[in-house]
């Protein structure tokens, strides 16, 4: 049998975390994060790929590619908020995601309350910090195993 492989996808400005604004976003870093979810992947037996990019047609590529996948773990970053090519991709694949927000947006500026791509999504992580990558992988991995 092959594994499931799952995709962390990271959109706009996050490879500065750990940097960036740290009172919102923390100071674990997006390396930080690829190491924990990779060790949270061989617990639960999965293949991990990882993608970051600022550019949105470089997403709608990468989500596009990711339709074969057993799930995507999606921080869209400010195109939560904007991106209706984003929502139309992941609406196009079909592969289960669960969208993850470091900081609380709707403990934030209102424009960040609306999101382009929740109701399509399996789960939605809001506000946990960094860990909220593990908790998308661990319920994906569930999804994927029933
Ligand atoms: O870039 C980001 C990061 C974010 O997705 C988060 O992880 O909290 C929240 C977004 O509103 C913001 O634009």
């Amino acid at each position: 049998m092959t594994r499931s492989t799952i995709a962390v996808l990271n959109g706009p400005n996050l490879n500065l975390l750990g940097t960036r604004e740290p009172g919102l976003y923390g100071a674990t870093t997006l390396a930080d994060v690829e190491r924990r979810c990779t060790e949270v992947a061989a617990e639960l037996d999965l293949d991990l790929e990882f993608f970051q990019s600022n550019h949105e047609g470089a997403l709608v590529d990468e989500i596009q590619r990711r339709r074969d996948d057993a799930g995507i773990v999606l921080n869209a970053g400010a195109y939560t908020h904007t991106s209706v090519a984003i929502r139309d991709a992941l609406a196009a694949g079909l592969v289960p995601f669960v969208e993850v927000h470091v900081s609380n947006v709707f403990a934030r500026e209102a424009f960040r309350h609306h999101s382009y791509l929740s109701d399509l999504a399996s789960g939605v992580i809001v506000g946990c910090g960094a860990d909220g990558y593990e908790f998308a992988l661990r319920r994906l991995a569930a999804l994927t195993q029933r």
